[in-house]
């Protein structure tokens, strides 16, 4: 399967198609969120019965919190929900999650402005915390309190910390983070890696990173004609690099001319010509300026060589008839 990076809107596109065409509620795709990462939170387990504190927004990616911390809770895990946002706030599916979970009366506590104290004496002894705070709806400069809840999870040491669809406050589009963002451990995303896992702030705020299936089927991306980047991945390179024939010998694999270099630059014509071999090439040629054509040689014995002719170290006009 290739694997794309998908910006917000393309997520969004993807998610509403699901839901309005093929006809599958949005609560259930919240559901096999939670129920995803709930598995991602126990295999990733430090010890027999972990303390598990779910930090929860009023957003979507809080809705994946409840269905997560229910999932534990139901599999025998000691797991509370920190609510850090207003609960009136709540609407859609995270609302019908959000009431399922106090509904069956699971652990809840919920943060206002004098329980900083608390919440990080819960925080302290965690063992694993899951951010649910924001997702891929985070937008503009981070408010109170999460950007105080933020700064405090991120001097937390050796806990795990897994974030929930993207790490919270980190842009999935442009990989900013905005003031700061949460640090995790492992970022487990939804349907796709997002884009912003890869750029500017992103690769140091993800952790490690995994996709997981939801039921938003991937032919998506071409009934919609999406454009998105691939991620290199294994299979895609495998994919890639044509077969060698088993016969095959320097001659089939192809030859490569390297024109470059000049005194003071010795260097790119000989990381290009090794590159080449690297990647497959069967005959590397190398032709530089003749000066320094001996120092080039004893530094790459594999190659074929063409010294050409120079003036003041670069090739000169004479070099064009000999090409
Ligand atoms: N059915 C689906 O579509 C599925 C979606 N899924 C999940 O939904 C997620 C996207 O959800 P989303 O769009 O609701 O946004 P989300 O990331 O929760 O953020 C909104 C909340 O953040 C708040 N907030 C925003 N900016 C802020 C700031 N700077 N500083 C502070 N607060 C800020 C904002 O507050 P408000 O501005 O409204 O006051 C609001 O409460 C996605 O990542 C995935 O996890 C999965 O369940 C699969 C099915
Ligand atoms: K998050």
């Amino acid at each position: 399967m290739t694997m794309f990076a998908a910006g917000r809107k393309e997520m969004q596109l993807m998610d509403q198609y699901t839901m309005d065409v093929i006809g599958l509620p949005g609560v259930v795709l919240m559901e096999n969120a939670g129920t995803k990462i709930a598995e991602e939170v126990i295999a990733s387990s430090p010890c027999e019965n972990p303390r598990i504190i779910v930090l929860a927004g009023a957003g979507n990616n809080g809705g994946d919190g409840f269905v997560i911390a229910r999932k534990l809770y139901d599999s025998g895990y000691d797991c509370v929900v920190c609510f850090i946002a207003d609960p009136n706030k709540m609407k859609g599916d995270a609302k019908v999650h959000f009431d399922v979970y106090n509904k069956r009366g699971l652990p809840i506590w919920y943060f206002h402005n004098n329980s900083s104290r608390k919440l990080h004496n819960l925080l302290s002894e965690a063992d694993i915390i899951v951010d649910a705070m924001l997702g891929t709806g985070v937008n503009g400069p981070l408010r109170e309190p999460v950007s105080e809840i933020i700064s405090f999870v991120n001097r937390l040491k050796s806990k795990i910390i897994m974030s929930v669809d993207i790490p919270s406050g980190l842009n999935s589009d442009t990989g900013k983070a905005v003031g700061m963002a949460v640090k995790a451990s492992k970022t487990v995303s939804f349907v796709y890696p997002k884009k912003g896992f890869f750029l500017l702030d992103g690769p140091k705020y993800i952790g490690e990173w995994k996709a997981v299936d939801i039921s938003v089927p991937t032919s998506i991306v071409e009934n919609l004609d999406l454009q998105m980047p691939k991620v290199i991945t294994e299979p895609l390179v495998k994919d890639v690099i044509p077969k060698r024939p088993i016969d095959g010998h320097k001659g089939t694999f192809g030859h490569v001319l390297v024109l470059g270099g000049s005194r003071p630059y010795v260097g790119a014509p000989l990381f290009t010509a090794k590159s080449s071999l690297l990647s497959g090439a069967g005959l590397v040629t190398l032709a530089v300026p003749e000066s320094i054509y001996p120092m080039a040689a004893s530094q790459m014995p594999q190659a074929l060589f063409f010294p050409l002719p120079e003036k003041n170290g670069q090739f000169s006009e004479h070099s064009l008839d000999e090409i």
